[in-house]
């Protein structure tokens, strides 16, 4: 390549990489506003590091949904550097503080594996979080890298579900596989892996029903789900992602952790995170249950489904950069 379309390229990529925060800063405006100006508030009222002033501290990120375990150890870090470090401003705790929530949420990079090789995708989540949505977001994303795509409408529970992905299949064009309203979800899931390998798609992507009210019956038709994959497509890369509504706040950790005990997660893809000032739930989630999030929905078009990166996350957080109108 000449060193003029390397330059090219590199700067389509920064570019890209510009949009993409911008993005994420103006999608967690309502977060920025919740966690981070209740902290500068805090940094700059208080004249010295005392008992206090962590109190205040605590309950800014307690309101922020950081979840208790991971904020107690947030704090208790930031205390040992303080000390260590012989810190009297408050006002220099922000970076400490910044530090902290990346140490608490590094946990080692999420994978992306399955982008790129023939996999099956499981996606669980209970009514009304965003998973049709988000699902149609994935495949469209997978499309644009000209993946070949097929959906599975397993969520044969209830019928508006399948119509709404045959929608997002058809605007990604991706084939959808479906069943009638009430039949066996592992059937369609049969059908499904099928179709695939007779299409040799790329990836297929599964939406599944996931009512937590009956964690014994969800368990076993997972598993049977599971086991029609592990026999009929045994060489298939295997990825089991849960969505949650990051709204919710607490809530979504809850569900997180009930799914945790009956599937194998392998991802948490987090939606809504434009609407909220929960989005501190990420911090939670990721620090309390050691799950990777591996995207987030900012929005409701499907570049709205950004991969997660927690230090660009934090970053766009804490950024002093104003967000775009
Ligand atoms: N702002 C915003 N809205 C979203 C996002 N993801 C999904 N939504 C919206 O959330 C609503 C619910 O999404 P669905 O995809 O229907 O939810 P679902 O979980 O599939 O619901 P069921 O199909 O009823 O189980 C829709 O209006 C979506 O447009 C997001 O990241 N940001």
């Amino acid at each position: 390549m000449s060193e003029e379309l390397i330059i090219e390229e590199e700067t389509k990529e920064s570019e890209e990489k510009r949009g993409f925060f911008s993005r994420l800063v103006s999608g967690l405006t309502k977060t920025r506003d919740n966690i981070i100006s209740g902290m500068d508030s805090i940094f700059s009222g208080f004249t010295k590091i005392d008992e206090a002033f962590y109190e205040e501290l605590e309950e800014v990120l307690i309101m922020g949904d950081l979840g208790v375990q991971a904020t107690d150890s947030i704090l208790e870090d930031l205390r040992e550097k303080v000390k260590a470090m012989h810190i009297k401003e408050p006002s220099e705790c922000r970076q400490l503080l910044i530090d902290s929530i990346k140490e608490q949420m590094d946990i080692g990079e999420a994978a992306y594996e399955f982008e790129d090789r023939t996999s099956v995708v499981m996606v669980i989540g209970v009514n009304g979080v965003g998973k049709t949505t988000t699902i149609g977001k994935l495949a469209g994303k997978l499309r644009s890298r000209h993946k070949k795509v097929v959906l599975a409408a397993a969520d044969t529970f209830r019928a508006a579900a399948g119509e709404q992905l045959k929608e997002w299949a058809d605007r990604a064009q991706a084939e959808l596989i479906g069943g009638q309203e009430g039949s066996d979800p592992a059937s369609v899931i049969y059908d499904a892996v099928a179709a695939a390998q007779a299409r040799h798609a790329d990836v297929l992507l599964c939406d599944t029903a996931g009512r937590l009210h009956n964690k014994k019956n969800l368990m076993e038709e997972l598993k049977k789900m599971n086991r029609i994959i592990d026999r009929e497509f045994p060489d298939a890369y295997r990825e089991t992602l849960v969505v949650l509504d990051a709204t919710t706040g607490q809530n979504a950790l809850m569900q997180a952790r009930e799914f945790n005990e009956v599937a194998d997660i392998t991802g948490i893809i987090l939606t809504k995170m434009d609407g909220t000032a929960k989005g501190g739930i990420a911090v939670a989630i990721q620090a309390e249950l050691g799950i990777p999030v591996k995207y987030i929905g900012v929005g409701e078009t499907i570049e709205d489904l950004q991969k997660f990166d927690a230090d660009t996350f934090v970053n766009a957080l804490f950024t002093t950069e104003k967000p775009e109108e």
